[in-house]
């Protein structure tokens, strides 16, 4: 179980996220809806400590994790797996390679300085390729990869960490629609299979509400929605997105001949 305490963080004037309390189930699929800005991204790198809570605190399992320091701060990374909006691949590498370099933590340092990988070690990797559909491509470089590709590469480097939470920091904001649902699908998969807990950032509350069994929704890092997502009815979506949600629930203005196209409400898929 995963317990968020009146979480808080402060840069300058600005509180980008404000007293944020969640209970998450273990195996959860959670989507963390808001506008650009909401303090999602924030919420996300706290409970990892990429970045540091200015209050509150973040509980695993009864651990505290915000106290944690030192070789135990590291293995709760290796526990909580971020997977990015851009991959973080090396692109020189091949795909193989890339995934191996989330076994860092589980082998002596003498053994990941000089790349001696174990045969177990390939083996876990090229199983994480496999349950991701590309482990034909585990020899290739990764920068000739496509982008739903490189993401699915990433997704198996975060597996290969045997974490018990994937933290994904809009994973598909740069994917076309069909690797959205790819890197969607196998995200959800990885969830339900092997009981992971996800934490996904989404600009599309389309895809939060076809995936996520509950969504969390922040407005000025304030949470103003924790619920199924069918529970997010129209007053809950405009006040996490505000007029932008005119669009989703009011019907849409023909446009004018010869007017831009308009703009893509926070309620559709993104590509
Ligand atoms: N390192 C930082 N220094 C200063 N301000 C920051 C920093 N990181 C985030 N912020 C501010 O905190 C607020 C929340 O940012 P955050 O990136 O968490 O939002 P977000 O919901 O993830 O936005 P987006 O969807 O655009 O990524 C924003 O106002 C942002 O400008």
């Amino acid at each position: 179980m995963l317990i968020i305490e009146g979480l808080s963080r402060r840069f300058g004037e600005r509180l980008a996220v404000d007293d944020v309390c969640l209970e998450v189930p273990r195996g959860s699929f959670v989507g963390v809806i808001g506008r650009s800005g909401a303090g999602k991204s924030t919420l996300l790198r706290m409970v990892n400590r990429l970045a540091e809570p200015t209050a509150g605190r973040v509980l695993w399992d009864g651990t505290d994790v915000t106290a944690l320091r030192g070789r135990e701060l590291r293995d709760w990374r290796a526990r909580c797996a971020m997977v990015f909006q851009q991959f973080n691949l090396s692109g020189r590498l091949d795909v193989l390679t890339n995934v191996l370099v989330g076994r860092l933590n589980r082998v002596p340092a003498h053994r990941s300085l000089l790349r001696l990988w174990s045969d177990e070690d390939r083996a876990v990797a090229l199983s994480a390729l496999e349950r991701l559909d590309i482990a034909n491509l585990a020899s290739q470089r990764a920068e000739h990869l496509s982008g739903g590709q490189q993401q699915r590469v990433a997704i198996a480097r975060a597996l290969v960490q045997e974490p018990e939470i994937i933290l994904a920091d809009e994973p598909i904001a740069s994917l076309d629609p069909r690797n959205t649902r790819v890197v969607m699908d196998a995200l959800a998969r990885i969830s339900r299979d092997y009981g992971i807990t996800v934490l996904c950032n989404l600009h599309s509350l389309d895809i939060a509400r076809a995936y996520c069994d509950r969504l969390v929704g922040l407005s000025a890092g304030r949470l103003v929605f924790d619920g199924p997502p069918d529970a997010l009815d129209e007053a809950a979506a405009r006040e996490l997105y505000g007029l932008e949600a005119e669009d989703a629930v009011g019907p849409a203005p023909a446009p004018m001949p010869g007017s831009p196209a308009p703009q893509a409400s926070p309620f559709t898929l993104h590509a």
